[in-house]
């Protein structure tokens, strides 16, 4: 059985924590609360899925997270620490993906490894196994213009991973993507996740990807962001994802998330 300290990371704190988080931007209209009193915990090597209305303020939290937004009030910490700036061992990956067109696929990985002072021998084997893992071992010299959006999103996810994050920020990264690409791109990241076992925040719109995907997804109010629901996703790993969607206990998640996005109205006042 795992130890405690292998659940919830280095002297017991969740990987991530927000306790009581609020955000607002300052517009020209004055102060909009985009984020209300939001308490979440993120344990190590669990998979947890945002979902709720367009404009709700779920990117907001991610970038609180990320310390790109500071909190109004509340607490936002990292593995014990406190967030004040873009905390280390932190990966974002975004909806579009922000490939560098000049580098290479290798390149681009690299990246990652450079920003994380990486020593170059290290680089070569840790590049290796990342193109071995993405699929990508026969495009390292490709550029992103020479690639399909499916493979440039294999790319960004290579880079993310090349610093090993502890934890991992994904806003929407398959939204841009076609069914067919998105489905390929969810088993890909589900096969790296049972390998590599990160602590991951997901936003997405598509429940059914939601439920594939997750240990537990939040359900977020309309804006001001609050969670309305939460379900925990007992559903056996390694998942296929084919198979899950015939599979009644998989349409009865996601039909339970859809009423409670439905209903939208925030648990308690
Ligand atoms: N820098 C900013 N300044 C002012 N308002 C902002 C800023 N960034 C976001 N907002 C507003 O905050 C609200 C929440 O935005 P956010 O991007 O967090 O929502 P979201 O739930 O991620 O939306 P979507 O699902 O459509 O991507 C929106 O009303 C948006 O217009």
């Amino acid at each position: 059985m795992a130890s405690r300290d292998e659940i919830r990371g280095a002297g017991g704190a969740p990987r991530i924590l927000l306790d009581n988080v609020s955000v607002s931007y300052a517009t020209q209209r004055g102060r909009l609360l985009v984020v209300d009193r939001v308490s979440l915990a993120v344990d190590r090597a669990e998979f947890v899925v945002l979902v709720g209305p367009s404009g709700c303020g779920k990117s907001t939290i991610l970038r609180a997270i990320a310390g790109l937004n500071a909190a109004e009030s509340g607490i936002i910490s990292v593995d014990g620490k406190k967030v004040d700036g873009p905390p280390e061992h932190i990966g974002f990956m975004f909806q579009r993906d922000t490939l560098l067109p000049w580098l290479t696929v290798r390149g681009n990985i690299e990246v990652g490894l450079e920003l994380a002072g990486v020593p170059s021998a290290q680089r070569t084997t840790r590049i290796a196994d990342l193109l071995t893992l993405l699929r990508l071992s026969e495009f390292h010299d490709a550029y992103p213009a020479q690639l399909s959006g499916g493979m440039r999103h294999r790319v960004s996810l290579g880079r993310m991973l090349a610093y090993q994050p502890a934890v991992m920020l994904m806003d929407e990264p398959f939204g841009a993507l076609d069914f067919q690409t998105k489905a390929v791109m969810g088993r890909e990241l589900l096969r790296i996740w049972e390998t590599e076992r990160r602590s991951i925040l997901f936003v997405t719109h598509d429940i059914e990807e939601a439920v594939a995907l997750a240990d537990r997804v939040l359900v977020f109010s309309p804006r001001p962001a609050r969670i309305v629901a939460e379900h925990r996703i007992d559903l056996a790993r390694p998942r296929n994802l084919q198979q899950l969607r015939t599979d009644p206990a998989f349409t009865a998640y996601t039909s339970a998330i859809w009423e409670t996005l439905g209903d939208g109205e925030p648990v308690s006042a």
